[in-house]
Formats: C-alpha cells, structure tokens, sequence
C-alpha cells in the first residue's frame, strides 16, 4: 500500500511517501521567511504547499491516483483524545478557520484530504495525533481564573511516538509506565504521560513552558497585561513576541541553536546566558512533571531538534539526574514514520479507528 505523508511546519513542508512501513521518497523542504512574507494567512499558503507535493510525486514517478492513504500531520482543531482519524467534513470546517489558532499543522490534513478528493479518495484520508490532543487530568486544566483553562497545543504526535518507542525497547508496555517527555524543537512541550496517557503538558504556542528557540514561555502575566495596554505595540506585534520572534530570537536574533552554539565558541557570554536560561527553564519544566507523577519516574526521555545539542543535554541533565538516572536522549523526531505507522496500526487493528 502506497501512503502520502504531508507534515507542514511553521518554517518548512515535510512529504514522504512510504510502501507500507518502508519509507521510499522523503523531501523536507525548508521555506525561508521573505517566501512565507507573500502570504498572509496559513490557509492562504495552501497552494503553494500543495504544488511542491505534487511536484515531489511527479519528480518520483508517482501519479496521484497510486497512493492509496493520503496522511497530513494534525493541527489546532478541537481538542480530543489521542488517536488516528478519519478526516471528514468538520475535521476540514474546523482546520480552515482556525477552531484554536493559526499554525502550519492546520494544513496537513486539509492538504491530505483535497489530494484525495481529486481521486475519488477522500474515505483514505486521515491523521493521528493532532497537536490539540487532550488527555489532561482535570486538576491540570484549572489555571487560577475561570476564563483560561491550561488545555494547549503540543507536540502530541512525537511525544507519544518516543514514548511508544522506549517502551518497545526495554520491552514494558507503554500503559504501565510513568515518562517525562521534553520535546525541544521550534517550540517545547514537556509532558507528564502516566499509564499511557500525557495527564500534563505545556502548551508550545508560547506564553507556557520554557522559551523555546522562537517563542515565549510562561512570563509574569501581570507585566505582560501592562505591555498589552501600553500603547506601545498592536495584537500582532505582541503574538509574534510570544511566537514566532519571542525566545532565543528575542534576545539573540536566531533560531538556529547550531548558530547559537557557534556564538558561544566564539566568545559572545550573552548567547551562553541565553542557552543557559533555556536548559534551566526546561529543567524547571521536567522537575514539574515529576510532582504531577508524584516521584514515581520510569524515564526521562529528551528529543527533538535541539537534543542534538550537547551543552544544552548536559545542562538538563545537571539539574534534573536526581529524579531518576534514566535519562534517554532521542535527537530529531520521527513524525512521518509515526503518521504512517499509527493508520497501518489502525487499518491492522492495533489501534482505534476514531471519527472526529
Ligand atoms: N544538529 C543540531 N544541533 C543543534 N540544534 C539543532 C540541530 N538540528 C536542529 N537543531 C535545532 O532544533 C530546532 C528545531 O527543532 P525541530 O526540527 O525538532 O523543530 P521544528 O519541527 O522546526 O519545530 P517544532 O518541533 O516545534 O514543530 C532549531 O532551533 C534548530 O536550530
Ligand atoms: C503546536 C505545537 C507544535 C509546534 O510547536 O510546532
């Protein structure tokens, strides 16, 4: 079985094509910033992602009507739990406005779903784990005043995927195990997952957890309420402090930490600050999670873009070894494998089939 595998990010276009669990094409494509300036909405990107797939299938040899599931990463519909999905017509209502916000993933099964379609395919589309997964424990929603609850967007797909896989390696079910999980990418998520189930987790968008390479983390609300009503920035310019310019970008004028990194080596004391505060903050973050689990940490498990970085794993890891001597480092993400494999899990029988 032939499956397309579309996964947009804020800052790039993943696709791959599997023949069933063996990956055959994988095309990332980086979109650098003057490229995505010509849009003004995510939606209105649409086009133009949907071409470079249909340029890689063509490129591969690949008519569209060969593929027989067509998978996009999921993105800021409504919250639900952890599972594969059917697209279908509310999935697409939500996803196009937005239910939760704007972000790249909101694409994925769109463009998953419209490829289909133009080959009668449509029943073929789905998605796993979209980044509004909900599977908090209720205490974990309450955030001190009634109108917010702590519910976010996160790395739910890769978080549940490193989860799964150091379960098969030491050869424990993942339902019995207490994890720590940091993801520490563009943006970072921390979860609890206790028994199966990630019962806390950060939201990534910015504004809770720690700073990430490009957004803000948790700050002092009430400083943040007198720069809203300052008169001194729009909505928009504020949202892009808190995602997209906030974090490491902020202060340092980069998103790449291999940059950062190379700052450090030649002597810049404010971009090894920066990087520092960052390890500290995710410390901080992980030893939360070993509260919610009330001590009992089978693992922490770090993954990633940025745990390629040693300076940054060594820092955590400083601060955090006193909760358990486990700590597992599983650089990158594997999300297009975790897209392919939850829907083959699903058509075998391994895991629900969930409708939206
Ligand atoms: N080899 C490396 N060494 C250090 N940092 C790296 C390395 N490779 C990637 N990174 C950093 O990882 C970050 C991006 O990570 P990743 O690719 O996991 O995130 P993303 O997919 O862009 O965003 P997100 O995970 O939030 O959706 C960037 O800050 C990048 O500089
Ligand atoms: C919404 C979480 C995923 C990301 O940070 O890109």
């Amino acid at each position: 079985m032939y499956i397309l595998v579309i996964n947009p990010g804020s800052t790039s276009t993943k696709i791959a094509v599997y023949n069933n669990r063996t990956q055959l094409i994988y095309r990332p494509f980086n979109h650098n910033e003057k490229e995505m300036a010509a849009f003004s909405t995510i939606l209105d990107q649409k086009a133009f992602r949907k071409q470079i797939i249909l340029d890689v299938l063509q490129e591969h040899g690949f008519r569209l009507n060969d593929i027989d599931i067509f998978i996009g990463r999921g993105g800021l519909v409504r919250h639900l739990q952890s599972g594969v999905y059917r697209i279908n017509d509310d999935y697409i209502h939500d996803a196009s406005v937005g239910l939760n916000g704007e972000h790249a993933s909101n694409l994925g099964a769109i463009l998953a779903w419209e490829l289909a379609r133009v080959v009668n395919k449509e029943e073929m589309a789905y998605t796993v784990d979209p980044v509004v997964v909900d599977e908090y424990d209720p205490i974990a929603k309450i955030s001190g005043i009634p109108d917010i609850s702590r519910v976010g967007a996160f790395h739910a797909l890769n978080q549940k995927a490193v989860a799964h896989r150091y379960a098969t390696e030491t050869n424990r079910p993942y339902s019995t195990l207490k994890l720590i999980v940091a993801h520490l990418g563009g943006g970072i998520s921390v979860g609890a997952h206790r028994n199966g189930r990630i019962v806390d987790v950060n939201s990534a968008m910015g504004g809770d957890g720690p700073f990430s390479p490009e957004r803000a983390g948790r700050l002092p609300s009430y400083e943040l309420l007198k720069l809203c009503f300052s008169g001194q920035y729009t909505y928009a310019q504020l949202k892009k402090k808190l995602i997209g310019e906030g974090g490491v970008y902020g202060y340092l004028g980069t998103k790449d930490i291999r940059d950062v990194e190379q700052q450090i080596m030649d002597g810049n004391k404010k971009a090894r600050d920066i990087l520092e505060a960052m390890a500290y903050q995710i410390a901080k973050e992980i030893a939360s999670c070993a509260a919610v689990l009330e001590g009992w940490v089978d693992a922490i498990i770090i993954t990633g873009g940025i745990a390629y970085n040693r300076r940054i794993v060594e820092l955590i890891r400083q601060r955090i070894s006193f909760i358990t001597p486990e700590i597992v480092v599983y650089p990158g993400e594997d999300e297009m494998f975790a897209l392919a494999d939850g829907v083959l899990a699903a058509m075998e029988g391994q895991r629900e089939l969930v409708e939206y």
